[in-house]
């Protein structure tokens, strides 16, 4: 077996590029072999910091060229089901970026590939689980120690959209983290989700409207409630705030010094989803080459795809009809117990 996997990024954009640079400076047992993206200026520009990769404009150049063991996903939503099959078909380990689709019939098609090859090759990147805040946060509500979870209040706040940024995307692009967090604190499956629209803000483009109110409940009961926030200015912030029998437990306040002087007191605001959640993104690479060095996959499954884009697509319907939509699953597969 290698313990050095050869990686092809795939996307080479905001997020893509973000991965070239950890795989090619804090990632151990993994160099980027190939840089892929229609877009050659961008794919030259990503490759230019590391030195061995080639670049290529399609995913089946790359692979042809018999440099690349494993692949990572970085390009929109709406492309990654033919990118995934093309991968799958080569059997090779699969980091993709969320959402893994962005409706339920297509990632339940992945999946169903999946299955046909008998084992399990997609790691999603839903990087929150790897955030100590939420770790902890998930060890405190798995414990027991303050008793059952009732509800959890979420802010998702960004500072403003690229273009292109649409009022689907606040759900299938943004919302998807929470749809991921909340079943991964709850350890159970979002059963309905609503949306409501109030007023909106004037920065707000592209036909969205934002920012928006997203509500869920659990199997168990557990009531969530989501402020997206895609162009609030001010920064950046990912935070929770858990209610539970017998205490209520905040995560992701802004981190770093904050000092008192000359009459004020502050600290700074956090830009961006890189500087918030860059640690975690480490880890989640991490653990996907070690796991891929192993034949194995070191986090969220195609099945979190799955019950995500299922959440997605009725978050999407809430969106336009202002109802409670069901979320409902089909049969959880054995691949995924
Ligand atoms: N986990 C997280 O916190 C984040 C995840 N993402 C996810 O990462 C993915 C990429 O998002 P961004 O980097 O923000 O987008 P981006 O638009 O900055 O980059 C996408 C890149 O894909 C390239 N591309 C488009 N079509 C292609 C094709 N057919 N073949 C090869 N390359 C192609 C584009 O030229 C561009 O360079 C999305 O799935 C997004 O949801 C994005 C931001 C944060
Ligand atoms: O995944 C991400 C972006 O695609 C999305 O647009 C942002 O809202 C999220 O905060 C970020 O984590």
């Amino acid at each position: 077996m290698t313990n050095n996997l050869r990686v092809a990024v795939v996307g080479a954009g905001r997020m893509g590029a973000d991965h070239i640079d950890r795989l090619h400076t804090r990632i151990v047992g993994a160099t980027v072999s190939a840089v892929v993206d229609i877009d050659a200026e961008r794919a030259s520009a990503a490759a230019a910091r590391v030195p061995a990769a080639q670049t290529f404009a399609t995913a089946a150049e790359a692979y042809a060229s018999g440099t690349v063991d494993a692949v990572l996903l970085a390009t929109p939503g709406f492309l990654h089901e033919e990118a995934l099959f093309e991968a799958l078909e080569r059997d090779i380990p699969i980091f993709c970026e969320k959402p893994l689709t962005p409706d339920a019939e297509s990632a339940w098609r992945v999946i169903e590939a999946e299955q046909a090859l008998g084992h399990q090759r997609i790691q999603v990147g839903f990087m929150r689980r790897f955030d100590a805040d939420y770790a902890q946060l998930g060890s405190i509500i798995s414990g027991g120690t303050l008793g059952d979870l009732l509800m959890l209040h979420c802010r998702h706040r960004n500072p403003s959209t690229p273009d292109g940024f649409t009022n689907e995307m606040l759900i299938n692009d943004s919302v998807v983290h929470e749809f991921d967090a909340v079943r991964y604190l709850t350890g159970e499956e979002i059963t309905s989700v609503q949306v409501r629209l109030g007023k909106a803000s004037r920065r707000a483009r592209n036909g969205q409207h934002d920012p928006q109110q997203v509500l869920m409940e659990t199997a168990s009961g557990v009531l969530v409630d989501v402020e997206i926030f895609v162009n609030a200015q001010f920064g950046y912030e990912v935070s929770t705030q858990a209610s539970l029998e017998e205490g209520i437990v905040d995560i992701g306040a802004d981190h770093g010094p904050v000092t008192r002087t000359a009459g004020r007191v502050g600290g700074a605001v956090t830009p961006g989803f890189e500087d918030r959640f860059g640690a975690a993104y480490d880890h989640e690479i991490q653990s996907w080459v070690d796991a891929a060095l192993r034949g194995e996959i070191g986090g969220p499954t195609a099945w979190d795809g799955y019950a995500t884009a299922a959440c997605c697509e009725a978050g999407v319907r809430a969106q336009s009809t202002g109802e409670k939509v069901t979320v409902t699953l089909k049969e959880k597969p054995e691949l995924y117990r």
